[in-house]
């Protein structure tokens, strides 16, 4: 099926003309589980395509450039932003965020499953420019459970601790903007309510 999506890049927009392939956009507070559940659907099904975003923020420890993140400067960053290299940017917690626009639209055009994981402003930006995207919301089980998740990963300072947790509320109340929202609760059910979404 041919879907004709409007694409707004900067200042400009132009169309673009997709063939089957399926954009989800995977949102979620800090610590809920987001990464944790991509990476094993991942493992599971190699034939989805997980877009790497650039952050200005530093690697964690077990964090490779390329991989996780393609790590850049703030000025390198502020250069992508400028040339229109990105879908969406947004900054969270001090750090800038932002998805690669070319793979994402390549590989959406040759019909293949794409997955952006990413936080509330960017889902808006990319729901706004792909109305046919697929929105997912992960879920605490509760504030505190989730702050016990953060803490118990060990990567980040107090302070990015605190300013994910302050975050985490406002994110939370957005879920409903979702198309569908999923409780992470026991991993094994949330993974397999994610495979349904995913894959219908
Ligand atoms: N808008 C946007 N958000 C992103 C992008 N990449 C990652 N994020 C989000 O940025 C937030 C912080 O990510 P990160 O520093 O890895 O921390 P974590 O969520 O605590 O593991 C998370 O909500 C990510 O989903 C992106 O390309 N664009
Ligand atoms: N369903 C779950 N139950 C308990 N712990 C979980 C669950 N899902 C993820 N976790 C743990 O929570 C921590 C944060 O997960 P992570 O995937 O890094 O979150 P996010 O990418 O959303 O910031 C990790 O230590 C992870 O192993």
């Amino acid at each position: 099926m041919m879907q004709v999506l409007s694409i707004k890049s900067g200042a400009t927009t132009k169309e673009q003309c997709l063939s089957s392939g399926k954009l989800m956009i995977l949102t979620g507070p800090s610590g809920v589980g987001k990464g944790t559940l991509m990476r094993t659907l991942l493992q599971r099904h190699p034939e989805l395509y997980y877009s790497v975003s650039a952050t200005t923020r530093a690697p964690r420890s077990g964090e490779s450039d390329g991989i996780n993140y393609y790590f850049v400067s703030r000025t390198r960053f502020e250069q992508l932003v400028a040339n229109g290299e990105f879908l969406e940017w947004a900054e969270f917690a001090g750090n800038y965020y932002g998805t690669p626009r070319q793979p994402v639209l390549e590989k959406v055009n040759s019909g293949k499953t794409v997955l952006l994981e990413i936080e509330l402003d960017g889902a808006r930006q990319v729901r706004t420019s792909f109305p046919q995207a697929i929105s997912i919301f992960i879920l605490p089980p509760s504030l505190g459970e989730l702050e016990k998740r953060i803490r118990s990963r060990n990567q980040d300072s107090e302070d990015a601790i605190a300013r994910r947790l302050i975050l985490a509320q406002d994110e939370i109340k957005a879920a409903d903007e979702f198309d569908i929202q999923i409780v992470n609760d026991d991993f094994e059910t949330a993974l397999c309510s994610l495979e349904k979404a995913i894959f219908g």
